[in-house]
């Protein structure tokens, strides 16, 4: 049996927008867009995991909200889970500190105006369809 490493992916959603990173590499990735996060470790809770990388990578304080339905396959031999996530009250904002280049606030309208990994479309429209910004207070 092929065993699965999770990759946690967050979907932040501040005043209804979603954060959107643009990943800066490895090359075969480099310049396509993303869900934030990275691969869940040994003995790590999924939520535990998101609020470790966005540290690393954007420098926020963040919570996992709930689970996005689904699991997106990604190459071998991971695959992705998708939270929604928020960040808690006087987090920094976010910057691109490790692994991308850029970031965006996508409102409903622009969500397909960057340009998603392949593997995230399905993700990024399972986020699109489910309760938009509900728990995610816009403080
Ligand atoms: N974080 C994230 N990774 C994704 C997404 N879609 C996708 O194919 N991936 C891939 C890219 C990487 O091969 C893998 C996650 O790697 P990563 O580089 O973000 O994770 P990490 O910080 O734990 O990695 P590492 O450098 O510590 O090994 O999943 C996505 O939406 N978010």
């Amino acid at each position: 049996m092929t065993e699965r490493i999770v990759v946690v992916g967050a979907a932040v959603l501040h005043g209804g927008r979603l954060l959107a990173a643009r990943r800066s590499a490895p090359a075969e990735l480099a310049g396509r867009w993303e869900l934030p996060g990275g691969k869940v470790e040994p003995g790590e809770a999924p939520e535990g995991a998101l609020v470790r990388e966005l540290r690393e990578e954007l420098g926020v304080e963040s919570q996992a909200l709930a689970r996005v339905p689904g699991e997106f396959p990604l190459k071998a031999p991971y695959t992705l889970h998708v939270w929604t996530a928020r960040l808690v009250p006087g987090s920094p904002d976010p910057e691109p500190l490790q692994d991308h280049d850029e970031l965006r606030w996508l409102t409903p309208d622009e969500l397909w105006d960057v340009e998603w990994l392949d593997q995230d479309v399905a993700a990024v429209m399972e986020v699109a369809r489910g309760p938009w910004g509900d728990g995610a207070p816009d403080d």
